[in-house]
């Protein structure tokens, strides 16, 4: 995903000059000279309407229009949008033509899908004629729509559908008063236009409108320019050189819920902190950190450890529960007693909930991640206090060796008991994972009620595997941050883990990392 190289113009847009045209308006002339025209007349914003053409004729006009306009030098004063075509605009943008956004009628796309696809950055208009648009605009998350687009002033041959219906089903066009009562009904500005003519502007000048938009009265002119000129005198004639003054919607503050890692560092990125926060950001929530230790890492194995100390653990929670509070955390490798010690009292002391505790003994690699006489620690202190322990096969075999069973986990029926004697030992549920099985990947929730859940995943055949472990219980830490019940938040995580697998992702020596941003690309 190339990032759109253009500033956003959601909070710098100027509604009150604003030419709609399309190959359909233009009496055969090129659309791109038209708008030039325009331009060259003072039009302050620019919509592509084009509703008889395809994606590609639409992005290719797109292109011309974005030249011109840049040509002009208005490229930072003067908007663009496109009609109705998200599509169009989103590959118009991914090619790097400056489409500032798009405009969508009430048939048209959903615009909390279009904002959602086209991002923060661009502008969505909206047509909302009568109070139910209105009301529906309004009812929108904040800082879904820019402006409103309302009419028809007349009724018009170059927008034949759009005609006010009121609450009463009575059709009729827009006047002054019933502009003021839908103005009353939004805090969006609002273009009026629809039959506009040069001989219109005085009264809507005078009406609560932001500006006004023309099809015809501009791209029928024999002269366009000149056309443009006129309404754009008459305008600023009545209301001067102001724009309008309504907040802009792009500036909006926004909320993200937090999760923790509280892990070791993998130099390599693959494993670890650096993949808990890339995990965390791809499933939506705001990643924070506490490192219990420092590896030198790589896919081929690891060359060093220096743990921090008991007070610097401590300290990072209380700075993290301090100010920006996780609603769930992921603990990953701390490996000594000392560690896991200030993890609890850190934890308890901040009364941390939503803990998923992966319980991480060997890397892949082979690698020793934790002390043998920590285990116990491990258990103790930090198992009590999950909501989810995710022990990978290995581990499980370990956990049971602590806790004296002889239960062998090596088909599901294994994995259930295994997981069914961890959970009530420890007073937790137990995600049994099976990525070490060979056949599939498939992992057992066990909670210690008894109760079970199979979450099952293709297995796919990449060698590369590092940081699986840590990915998947940061990903289930995310999505329990983001409010999904446990079930929900496991069989998430296990799509996340599984498209990034697929990417087949080729880096380093070893058993490498996978493509934790797959779903961006
Ligand atoms: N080759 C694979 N294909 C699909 N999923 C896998 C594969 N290997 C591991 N997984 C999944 O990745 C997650 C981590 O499991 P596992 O590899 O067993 O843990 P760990 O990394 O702690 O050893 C599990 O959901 C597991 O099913
Ligand atoms: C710092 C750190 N934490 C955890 C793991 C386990 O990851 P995996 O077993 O998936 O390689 C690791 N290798 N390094
Ligand atoms: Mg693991």
């Amino acid at each position: 995903m190339e990032m759109f190289p253009y500033a956003s113009m959601r909070d710098s847009f100027d509604l009150r000059s604003y030419v709609v045209l399309g190959p359909d308006d233009t009496k055969g002339r090129d659309v791109a000279d038209v708008v030039r025209y325009a331009l060259h007349g003072g039009a302050s914003f620019i919509q592509l309407r084009a509703k008889h053409a395809d994606v590609r004729d639409i992005v290719a006009m797109a292109a011309d229009i974005a030249a011109v306009i840049e040509d002009e030098g208005k490229a930072d004063t003067v908007a663009f949008v496109i009609d109705d075509r998200v599509d169009a605009a989103l590959e118009a943008r991914h090619k790097g033509i400056k489409v500032d956004g798009v405009h969508i009628g009430q048939d048209d796309n959903d615009p909390q899908e279009a904002r959602r696809l086209l991002g923060r950055d661009a502008i969505v208009g909206l047509s909302a004629k009568t109070p139910d648009d209105m009301r529906r605009a309004e009812a929108l998350p904040q800082g879904t729509v820019d402006y409103l687009g309302a009419g028809p002033w007349h009724e018009t041959s170059t927008k034949p559908d759009c005609i006010v219906v009121g609450d009463d089903g009575v059709k009729h066009t827009l006047d002054a008063a019933t502009l003021h009562a839908l103005h009353a009904l939004t805090t969006l500005p609002i273009v009026v236009g629809g039959g506009v003519k040069a001989a219109d502007i005085p009264d809507l000048a005078a009406s609560d409108a932001d500006g006004w938009f023309v099809v015809s009265a501009v791209t029928a002119a024999d002269d366009p320019e000149a056309a443009t000129r006129e309404l754009v005198d008459a305008w600023q004639a009545v209301r001067g050189d102001t724009m309008h003054d309504h907040p802009a919607a792009a500036l909006l503050p926004t909320t993200l819920p937090a999760a923790l890692s509280i892990a070791s560092t993998d130099s390599s990125g693959g494993a670890g902190v650096p993949v808990d926060i890339k995990t965390m950001m791809a499933n939506g929530v705001f990643a924070e950190c506490v490192i219990c230790a420092i590896t030198a890492q790589n896919t081929k194995g690891v060359t060093h450890l220096e743990e921090l100390s008991p007070q610097a653990i401590v300290k990072q929670i209380d700075a993290v529960y301090d100010d920006i509070a996780p609603a769930a955390v992921k603990i990953g490798m701390v490996p000594s007693i000392e560690g896991i010690n200030a993890v609890a009292d850190g934890l308890q002391a901040n009364k941390a909930t939503n803990i998923v505790v992966d319980p991480v003994m060997v890397a892949t690699s082979g690698a020793k991640l934790i002390n043998d006489d920590a285990i116990a620690t491990l258990t103790s202190r930090l198992f009590p206090m999950a909501t989810l322990i995710t022990p990978n096969l290995p581990e499980t075999r370990v956990l049971l060796e602590t806790i004296g069973s002889s239960i062998d986990p090596q088909d599901e029926d294994g994995m259930e008991q295994a997981g069914l004697a961890i959970a009530q030992h420890f007073g937790c549920s137990v995600l049994v994972k099976g990525g070490h099985g060979l056949a599939d990947a498939n992992d057992v929730l066990v909670n210690a009620d008894g109760t079970t859940q199979w979450f099952r995943g293709e297995r796919i055949n990449n060698p590369n595997t590092h940081g699986t472990g840590c990915t998947l219980s940061s990903a289930i830490a995310a999505n329990l941050a983001k409010g999904q019940t446990l079930v929900d938040a496991i069989a998430n995580a296990k799509r996340y883990i599984t498209g990034a697998l697929r990417q087949m992702l080729e880096l380093g020596t070893g058993s490498g990392p996978f493509d934790h941003a797959w779903m961006w690309r």
